[in-house]
């Protein structure tokens, strides 16, 4: 089966929230659109969850939080995910916990990840996450390409005044290490705790992407990932995600969300259109009423910016 939603946007890939809690602590933090909950599902209920997404036509996994790398059976999580081969597992972490854990995932079936990198000086470092880590994140990022994850991608939000100036050099770090830059926008969302961060450091990237053009060899578009931009430059590779009042971004958006207390999740942005799926996972519904929740979270879902 293979499901589109209401505006014709096929559904690919389902993002799950394992955990609202974390590590850091950072200035920007959207909690990936979350409303901050204490429960967790377990992994026998994400698993049932995840049979009834592939039984839908979802070919894509990210794991992601606060920090899934925080919870126990987050090996478990992932080699439950691979059993039911699904194209492509990935998970978002901000890597301080890779180093026990990067050879454990990729042995469970992890494909890929995606590391929050924001900052190559310790003390801008500190100064986003509130920890003094740098050096355990980047031991992870180093660990997980050791262990042949691939592609392993640095996440970095770019903030004016605070790490806009070291695109080039986290450029030449990525390049170094065979890592893909991805640079992403900074989301205001309902979800930041503070509204006033993403208003003052917000820094467009559509200067740079223009810049970007005129130095790539290639540029490609990733047509079903909200049609995002890749430019590959003297042997290395920058992706933007460049979210925001981007009607082409949502109009080209595949994914659909769950949070960690079991909750479908039409768009990052909103949270008033939440489906529960968990309940009726407890109450030991039928495969097919099952199925028809996880249809309603699919309809519920909009494009957010539109023309
Ligand atoms: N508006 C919006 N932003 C998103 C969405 N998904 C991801 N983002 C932003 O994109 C950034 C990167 O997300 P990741 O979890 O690393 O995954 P990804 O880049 O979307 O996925 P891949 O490129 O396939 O690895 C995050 O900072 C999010 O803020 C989305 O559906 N809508
Ligand atoms: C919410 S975090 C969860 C996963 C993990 N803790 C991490 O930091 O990678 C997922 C991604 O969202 C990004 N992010 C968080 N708040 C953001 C914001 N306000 N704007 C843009 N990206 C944001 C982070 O940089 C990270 O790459
Ligand atoms: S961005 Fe990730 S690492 Fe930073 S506070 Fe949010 S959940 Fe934690
Ligand atoms: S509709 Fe737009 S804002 Fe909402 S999740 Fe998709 S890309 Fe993000």
């Amino acid at each position: 089966m293979n499901v589109k939603d209401q505006y014709e946007r096929p559904i690919i890939s389902l993002r799950l929230s394992l955990t609202n809690r974390c590590n850091l602590n950072c200035l920007y933090c959207h909690h990936d659109g979350m409303i901050l909950t204490e429960d967790e599902m377990t992994s026998d209920e994400i698993y049932q969850i995840l049979k009834i997404a592939k039984k839908i036509g979802i070919q894509k996994i990210r794991l992601s939080g606060g920090e899934p790398l925080l919870r126990r059976d987050i090996v478990e999580i992932v080699e439950k995910t691979a059993s039911l081969n699904f194209k492509d597992i990935s998970i978002t972490t901000n890597g301080i916990g890779l180093k026990k854990y990067a050879k454990p995932l990729k042995d469970a079936g992890l494909n890929r990840l995606n590391i929050s990198f924001d900052s190559l000086n310790p003390n801008t470092y500190e100064k986003i996450t509130s920890k003094n880590l740098l050096h355990e994140a980047k031991e992870g990022i180093l660990q997980a390409q050791k262990v042949g994850l691939f592609p392993v991608k640095i996440n970095m939000v770019v903030m004016k005044d605070i790490n806009e100036k070291e695109i080039m050099d986290m450029f030449e770090f990525s390049k170094e290490n065979n890592l893909v830059l991805q640079l992403i926008e900074l989301i205001k969302s309902d979800s930041c705790e503070n509204d006033d961060f993403s208003i003052e450091h917000h820094y467009s990237l559509d200067n740079l992407e223009k810049d970007l053009e005129n130095m790539a060899d290639e540029v490609k578009t990733r047509k079903f990932m909200q049609d995002r931009k890749k430019f590959f430059i003297d042997g290395g590779e920058i992706e933007i995600v460049h979210p925001i009042d981007n009607t082409k971004f949502c109009q080209n958006c595949t994914r659909l969300r769950l949070t960690p207390e079991g909750k479908i999740k039409p768009c990052l942005l909103k949270n008033d259109n939440l489906v529960d799926i968990i309940t009726p996972i407890r109450e030991e519904k039928s495969e097919e009423e099952l199925e028809n929740i996880f249809l309603k979270g699919i309809y519920n879902r909009k494009p957010y910016f539109t023309d």
